[in-house]
């Protein structure tokens, strides 16, 4: 397992980042290497993102000293969402195949779980993001199908958008992750604006299904003090519940957010007016 610590930062802090230090703090750029693990434990909300690419044969979930426990999901949950070919995660010997998109959660106190391709030529990649439990749920399979949809936007903002919500409260009981996929349509390119902030929960993007050539311009800071971060396929961001996020690419794309922290109500959001904006 690859793993990288990040530390929480303040707002003050964050005025005056330059763009490098803006990325070496908020950026999360590589997330899949294959036969690896590649994780980072952010110390907001203790959260952690990653992924898991096996190519030649299994990856085991394995612990690490900043998860503080002998197996990694000892005190902690675990959501994943295939985002690549067809996939299998065994968690203490049950076997949920995830097809592209699928989503899968994993209760506090699974000890053994692996990841597997079942096409080498078209390797799974799993994103995984994960926060301490309190409790433990039972692990379940959320296949794209059984989300709950949301269709949001409208041609003349240029987002129109369906929001699966896939780790949420009304599909399936977790401690504290909420997570689920945003598909942006075709020639729609904002997503979260008018934005808001949170500051009951973080929350971590994942952008995907861009070209190699395509970005997403990712906003963030304090509503008076907006910085952004360019972004390309597959990286992913954390962002502080003092901060804005939002998007604009320059074609359409989907990404994954996740939510870890004190509720789980998606509609808690302190909503921005446009003329707080700066
Ligand atoms: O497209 C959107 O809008 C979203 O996906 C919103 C995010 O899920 C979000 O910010 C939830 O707090
Ligand atoms: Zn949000």
């Amino acid at each position: 397992m690859k793993m990288t610590i990040r530390h929480a930062s303040h707002p003050d802090a964050v005025r005056g980042f330059d763009t490098e230090e803006l990325r070496e703090h908020f950026l999360v750029p590589t997330l899949f290497e294959a036969d690896e693990t590649v994780m980072t434990y952010s110390h907001v909300d203790r959260f952690v993102v990653g992924g898991a690419m096996p190519v030649a044969g299994p990856i085991t979930l394995e612990t690490h000293k900043a998860i503080g426990s002998d197996t990694f999901l000892k005190r902690r949950e675990l959501g994943v969402i295939n985002v690549g070919g067809p996939g299998r995660v065994t968690v203490d010997g049950v076997k949920f195949d995830l097809d592209p998109r699928d989503a899968l959660y994993v209760a506090m106190g699974s000890v053994d779980v692996r990841f597997e391709s079942l096409d080498a030529g078209q390797p799974a990649k799993f994103y995984l993001n994960s926060a301490p439990a309190h409790a433990r749920f039972e692990s379940m399979k959320i296949p794209l199908s059984a989300a709950r949809k949301v269709e949001l936007g409208d041609p003349a903002q240029s987002n129109e958008r369906t929001i699966y919500q896939m780790l949420h409260p009304e599909v399936v009981q977790t401690a504290q992750l909420v997570m689920g996929m945003t598909v942006l349509k075709p020639n729609n390119m904002w997503n979260t604006m008018p934005c808001h902030v949170h500051d009951r929960r973080c929350e971590v993007y994942f952008y995907f299904d861009l070209a190699e050539t395509a970005r997403v311009f990712h906003f963030m800071g304090e509503p008076s003090q907006t910085r952004h971060l360019v972004v390309s396929n597959e990286q992913a961001l954390i962002s502080p519940p003092w901060s804005i996020h939002s998007g604009v690419g320059t074609s359409n794309y989907t990404f994954i957010w996740a939510m870890a922290g004190d509720n789980q109500d998606f509609t808690d959001m302190d909503m921005v007016g446009m003329d707080e904006l700066r």
